[in-house]
């Protein structure tokens, strides 16, 4: 590796750069380029089936302008684009989008595509950069320059005899990141020229970094030096096309909208060249978790992932932001603490604003409700783990037993090294609490409460029970001033060590004919060692006692 290999990207010379100062309020014109510049890039291209799978999608999400193609360069994207017309698959508030390179043969081709439509975006490009008119093209800038002002005067000339009722002309310097600002502006004004757009019948003027040179913040410079220059700003409609190659691509938008861009092209997840075109749905996403409109339908971000993962035969990654499996997951114990505090906090009150640790929007809001939030593995804690335990099966620790919950569960994570699904994790919590073997077990109880007259302070329990207590059955009564003690008090006669009871909670589970009552103790023994019993009924009575004895097991076990 030799890093001498490589020249630093020159800064811009801009005077009084306003983008920094400037923020975001309302979405950008969307484009979606999936079906052209992400297909052009993938092992095996979509085919017509394919396609129209993807433009169902991309329309149902809201996108009014799609590039659906190169129609020129294959019958597929021809076929495609002829199918989208004569089936009037658009809908009326909706524009195609038709690429070709500036060259006779292509652009006719690309007008009889387009043949019976209604309103049709007609996107030319030549490269313009430094190295492409040396190495590629071999020309210099008034060659290059000719180029783009011949393909769009033949543009305008098919336009003219094309029965297309409403045609939209779109310029890329293709590889303006790597073009000479001056030059780059110098050929735009040449096309702009030929065109005569005006502020009614605006040019689409298109900055792509067709290959991500520079930190966004230069690219931004670039599209505010850019707007700043351009004659006739009115009559221009500036659109950025950003690709990733720095992994920056919509760092790179973000700061081109700051900087003047009326419209962003982009894929979805971004799929295209190399790296990959913009994450449209990044872009999306990032906007409306600042409380701003992004004017596109991502509700069911499942559904939009399954289309393009078929579509496109390429997957979605774990880590993608919004959309990956993983992204609304935490394992870690930290962040589980806080989501599942977090959570409590959220769902008690009416919050205007979603405020969760760790979780920068509501998974709900892409419909993503029913995944683990939380999931458990050796790096998990004690919160994760009630947090499965509420969320999943209803149980609502007491926030006093969570050690003891969270060190049961680890001590399994810490063995097996493996993720612990909220089944597994059930099953070792029930085998604990409600499945253990017994010292002492429950065969029949009663409860009298004998003055029912005096106030709450005074009121007598007492409490017949027949127990088994290692093996042997006995009958025990006792008294108290409820039925908890009543029944400590019966127990005092067997040989149980001493313990004090420390903790008591309990709350209904289920509702209607279903419903339990669930009852948590926590006793402590001589030593001061705590254990927590759980006990379910659909007698409160009962579960408490149930929940008393299953604490005095786990203490002599
Ligand atoms: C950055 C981007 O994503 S740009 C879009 C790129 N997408 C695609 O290329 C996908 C579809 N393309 C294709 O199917 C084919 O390239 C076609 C059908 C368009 C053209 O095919 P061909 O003519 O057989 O080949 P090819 O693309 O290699 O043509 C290169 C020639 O076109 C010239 N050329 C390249 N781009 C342009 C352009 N935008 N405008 C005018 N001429 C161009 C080249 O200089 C070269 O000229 P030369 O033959 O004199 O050397
Ligand atoms: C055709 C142009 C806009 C392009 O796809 C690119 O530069 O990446």
């Amino acid at each position: 590796m030799s890093y001498k290999n490589y020249k630093k990207f020159e800064s811009v010379e801009l005077v009084n750069r306003m983008w920094p100062s400037n923020t975001i309020t309302k979405a950008p014109i969307w484009c979606s380029v999936d079906l052209r510049d992400g297909n052009q890039s993938l092992p095996i291209p979509m085919n017509v089936e394919k396609k129209t799978k993807m433009f169902y999608l991309l329309k149902e999400m809201g996108f009014k302008e799609i590039e659906v193609g190169f129609p020129s360069a294959s019958k597929a994207e021809f076929d495609f684009t002829r199918k989208l017309i004569e089936e009037n698959m658009l809908g009326d508030d909706m524009t195609i989008q038709v690429l070709t390179q500036a060259r006779e043969g292509l652009i006719e081709k690309t007008f009889q595509a387009i043949e019976g439509c209604k309103k049709a975006i007609v996107h030319v490009y030549n490269s313009t950069s430094t190295l492409q008119r040396k190495v590629v093209f071999k020309k210099d800038k008034k060659a290059i320059i000719d180029i783009a002002v011949k393909g769009v005067k033949l543009i305008k000339e098919f336009a003219k005899k094309s029965n297309v009722e409403d045609i939209v002309l779109e310029y890329s310097p293709e590889s303006f990141t790597g073009t000479e600002l001056d030059f780059a502006l110098e050929i735009c004004e040449a096309v702009i020229k030929a065109w005569k757009p005006t502020e009614q019948n605006k040019i689409i003027i298109n900055l792509p970094a067709t290959v991500e040179m520079s930190m966004p913040n230069v690219y931004a410079d670039q599209i505010e030096w850019f707007c700043k220059n351009i004659s006739c700003r009115e009559c221009v409609t500036v659109s950025v096309h950003t690709h990733n190659d720095r992994g920056t691509g919509v760092a790179a938008t973000e700061l081109a909208m700051l900087a003047g861009a009326d419209r962003v092209e982009g894929t979805l997840f971004g799929n295209g060249e190399r790296t990959g075109n913009l994450d449209m749905l990044t872009v999306a996403m990032n906007l409306y978790s600042q409380g701003i409109d992004p004017e596109l339908k991502i509700d069911d971000i499942n559904h939009i992932i399954s289309v393009y993962e078929e579509c496109t035969m390429l997957k979605v990654h774990e880590r993608h932001p919004y959309a990956g499996e993983l992204v609304y997951t935490a394992f870690s114990g930290s962040h589980q603490d806080a989501i599942k505090k977090g959570l409590d906090e959220y769902n008690k009150k009416d919050n205007e604003y979603w405020e969760v640790p760790y979780l920068p929007i509501n998974p709900s809001d892409i419909g993503r409700e029913y995944e683990a939030i939380i999931r458990i593995n050796s790096q998990s804690g004690k919160g994760g783990i009630a947090y499965i335990l509420e969320n999943e099966y209803g149980y609502r620790l007491p926030k006093k037993m969570h050690p003891e919950v969270g060190k049961l569960i680890q001590n399994v994570t810490d063995k097996t090294g493996k993720e612990l699904n909220p089944q597994e994790i059930y099953n070792i919590f029930e085998k604990e609490y409600f499945e253990q073997d017994t010292i002492l077990s429950l065969n029949k109880f009663e409860s009298i409460i004998e003055d029912k007259n005096t106030n709450n302070k005074d009121v007598k329990v007492t409490v017949t029970a027949e127990v088994t207590f290692k093996g042997k059955t006995k009958h025990i009564k006792g008294t108290g001033n409820g039925p908890i003690a009543a029944f400590v008090n019966g127990i005092r006669e067997l040989d149980i060590e001493p313990f004090k009871l420390v903790e008591y909670e309990e709350h209904s589970m289920n509702g209607g004919a279903d419903a339990h009552a669930v009852a948590y103790i926590g006793l402590i023994n001589e030593d001061d060692k705590i254990k927590f019993g759980i006990g379910k009924d659909s007698n409160i009575n009962l579960a408490s006692i149930r929940a008393l004895i299953c604490a005095i097991n786990r203490h002599m076990k």
